[in-house]
């Protein structure tokens, strides 16, 4: 499978009873590996729920955990492994910037399902009522200087509504998406991953700005638009993004 990262739930995919089973057939499954260079991610059921203790066991043989229903930093404190938490209630996102500071965090994720059901809103293929929080989750992230990652859509077969909440994802500056099924795997990759379009615009741009400097000029003028060193700062990222994609075999 060409994804990034892989998430192994022992959370809300798990039912209650089969819980421990799911757990030590986790742990036998990450000892014996086979995942290649995939990041390896354990979703552990919530701080003070059931079986949070004995998930956490397995942080040292996964890449990172997975925490759900984040509301505070603090609920990340005392846990030996890198983190990802979930914002998926109103607390967590209105604690974000916090939660996004903390020093075990390496990057976000957006639980769109349990904040649509905190909020008593209504899921609507534009996703009006979450755009909130999409936001102030992508600023909390940036803020920070970590990942952020979108909520999953729950259609299996949409590819339609899947294209366009990937598009809106990365319109929003979400670094990628996660997903529940193989399936969506390609159209992710296409989206939040740089297309050759983009690639040849931000060589053309770095060009332009390059010559208007060898010429003493502060500013560029590149298809009638400005183009200063900041609009190089992020042509250079999605270069070196497509360079680590590239690397990745994706
Ligand atoms: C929904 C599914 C149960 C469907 O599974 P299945 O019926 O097996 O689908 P397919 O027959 O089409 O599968 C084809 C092959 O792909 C593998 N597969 C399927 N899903 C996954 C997956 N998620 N990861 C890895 N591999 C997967 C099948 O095994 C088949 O393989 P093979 O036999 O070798 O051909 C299933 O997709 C599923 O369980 N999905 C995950 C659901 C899930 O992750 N839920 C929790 C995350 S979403 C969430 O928590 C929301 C969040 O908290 C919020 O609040 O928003
Ligand atoms: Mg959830």
């Amino acid at each position: 499978m060409p994804c990034d990262a892989l998430i192994f739930d022992l959370e809300d995919a798990v039912a209650p009873a089969a819980k421990d089973a799911a757990r030590a057939a986790l742990r036998a499954a990450l000892e014996q590996g086979g995942y290649g260079p995939r990041f390896r991610m354990v979703r552990v059921n919530g701080r003070g729920t059931p079986g949070f203790a004995e998930d956490c066991t397995l942080a040292g043989i996964a890449d990172a955990l997975v925490l759900p229903k984040v509301n505070h930093a603090a609920d990340l404190d005392g846990i030996d492994a890198p983190l990802w938490p979930m914002l998926e209630t109103p607390l967590g996102i209105l604690n974000a910037a916090s939660i996004a500071a903390h020093p075990q965090v390496q990057g976000l994720i957006v639980g769109t399902n349990d904040l649509l059901k905190d909020l008593r809103a209504r899921a609507t293929p534009d996703r009006l009522a979450l755009l909130p929080s999409l936001g102030l989750a992508v600023l909390a992230a940036r803020a920070a200087g970590k990942v952020v990652l979108d909520g999953v859509l729950n259609a299996l077969d949409d590819p339609a509504a899947l294209q366009a909440e990937c598009e809106q994802g990365r319109t929003l500056g979400f670094d990628g998406k996660t997903l529940i099924h193989p399936a969506q795997i390609a159209t992710a990759n296409a989206v939040f991953g740089p297309s050759d379009t983009e690639l040849a615009e931000a060589q053309a741009l770095i060009a332009a700005h390059d010559q208007a400097m060898a010429q003493g000029q502060a500013v560029a003028v590149h298809q009638g638009r400005i183009v200063e060193s900041l609009h190089v700062t992020e042509a250079t990222r999605l270069l070196e993004l497509a360079k680590t994609i590239a690397a990745a075999g994706r």
